[in-house]
């Protein structure tokens, strides 16, 4: 069963993802936008092409002619996948969700509208005008975001009506793709916020990983920790929601599913149809199979009958704090020595400030203290540097 995969989207997380696929003997053909992107190092063939032009996608596709199309990224002219889809490639996990997911827009609308799943409020705009006109309708403090950006990119967070033309400003240089809107949503006071990976198969069996504790700065993720202690009422709210949003959206595959947890209980924020940063922590072996495995079995259609914990774990970023065209590291005898960790560096070309180019994962047995490990995965990120 060698099958052909093209990736679409080769970062840290396409590249985990084709060490599982080598692993068990399948081919696949990186691509991203830029050469050596970290999942081309590992892959069996690469391609630079602009993944947002539709006909260069198109010839892209006719050239390998995969059996299965696996998007890393949200920035892909994912309408052109419901053709390949119509070829008789398999989308992972179907060309609806990556189309759905690649704009805030679609994505929101099916859950608040379509499902009736409890959200923020938020309204959308095109120009600062009505971005004026939406903020007083959510209220402030309210969240601006480009409908087409990801790991925080043109976000930013609105305390007074002075920060509106700066958050319009902002937005429009961190927007990727040729859209111009924002969504703008009241700010969510929660209490904690999770990712929810949740596992679909084409047997129609879907599994759930332990909840996934995560801290955020400037809309990206710092460190990760599983099991997130959550009440109970609140993970079962969270699976129904996560079940009926990957059921609407259809196919097979690891998604990462977003929620908020405050006082009022249980909001929907946003998921990828693929693996998800947070769920880096997974490669601590904290699961039977981490995030990687379980979206490669998902492609493959190899059955997963349960998804167990087997430790604790947390992971913290190794985040660049300049630009550099031939980037390094300080401090990575620290993290080969410590006790109960392991690390990964992506092996990115350049950098560019907060750019991630590393990750940190710590763990101990499921009697240990997450607080502890989480703690210990911070210290140790810590202690690298970028050069
Ligand atoms: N409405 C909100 N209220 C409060 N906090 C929010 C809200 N929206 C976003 N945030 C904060 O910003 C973070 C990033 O937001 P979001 O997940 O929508 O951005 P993103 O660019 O899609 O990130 P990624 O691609 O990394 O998931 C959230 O995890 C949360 O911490
Ligand atoms: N939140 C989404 C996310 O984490 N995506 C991951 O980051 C890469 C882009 O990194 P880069 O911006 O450093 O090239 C993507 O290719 C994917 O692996
Ligand atoms: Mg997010």
């Amino acid at each position: 069963m060698n099958k052909k995969i093209v990736l679409l989207g080769s970062g840290e997380l396409g590249k985990e993802f084709v060490i599982a696929a080598q692993r068990l003997g399948q081919t696949v053909i990186a691509v991203d936008s830029y050469d050596n992107a970290p999942a081309m190092q590992v892959a069996d063939g690469r391609e630079v092409i602009n993944m947002l032009d539709g006909k260069a996608l198109d010839a892209l596709v006719a050239k390998h002619s995969p059996d299965y199309i696996v998007p890393e990224i949200e920035a892909i002219r994912t309408e052109r996948l419901y053709d390949y889809e119509k070829q008789g490639i398999t989308v992972i996990p179907s060309a609806k969700a990556a189309n759905f997911t690649m704009n805030r827009k679609s994505i929101r609308d099916l859950a608040a509208k379509d499902l009736g799943l409890k959200t923020a409020n938020y309204r959308y705009a095109t120009s600062a005008q009505e971005l004026q006109k939406a903020v007083k309708e959510v209220g402030i403090p309210c969240v601006v975001k480009p409908l087409m950006s990801s790991s925080g990119k043109g976000q930013s967070t609105i305390k007074t009506p002075d920060d509106i033309q700066r958050a319009w400003d902002y937005s429009q240089e961190g927007s990727r793709g040729d859209v111009a809107e924002v969504i703008v949503e009241a700010f969510v006071n929660f209490n904690y916020e999770i990712t929810l990976l949740t596992l679909t198969q084409h047997d129609g069996n879907t599994l759930f990983c332990p909840p996934i504790g995560h801290r955020q700065e400037r809309g990206d993720y710092q460190e990760s920790w599983q099991p997130a202690a959550m009440q109970e009422d609140h993970l079962k709210t969270a699976q129904d929601m996560a079940a009926q949003v990957t059921a609407a959206l259809g196919g097979a595959g690891i998604w990462g599913v977003e929620f908020f947890i405050g006082n009022d209980g249980v909001y929907f924020s946003e998921l990828s149809p693929r693996p998800h940063d947070t769920g880096m922590v997974t490669l601590a072996n904290t699961q039977n199979y981490n995030e990687f495995e379980l979206h490669l079995r998902a492609v493959l259609g190899l059955p997963i009958k349960e998804i167990t914990q087997e430790r604790i774990g947390a992971s913290a970023v190794i985040l660049a704090t300049a630009h550099s065209e031939n980037p390094g590291f300080t401090g990575i005898n620290t993290l080969a020595t410590a006790p109960k960790s392991d690390f990964r560096l992506f092996g990115k070309p350049t950098s560019r400030p907060y750019r991630r180019m590393g990750v940190v994962v710590t763990y101990d047995d499921l009697n240990g203290d997450i607080t502890e490990v989480v703690s210990r995965a911070k210290e140790l990120a810590a202690k690298v540097k970028t050069t």
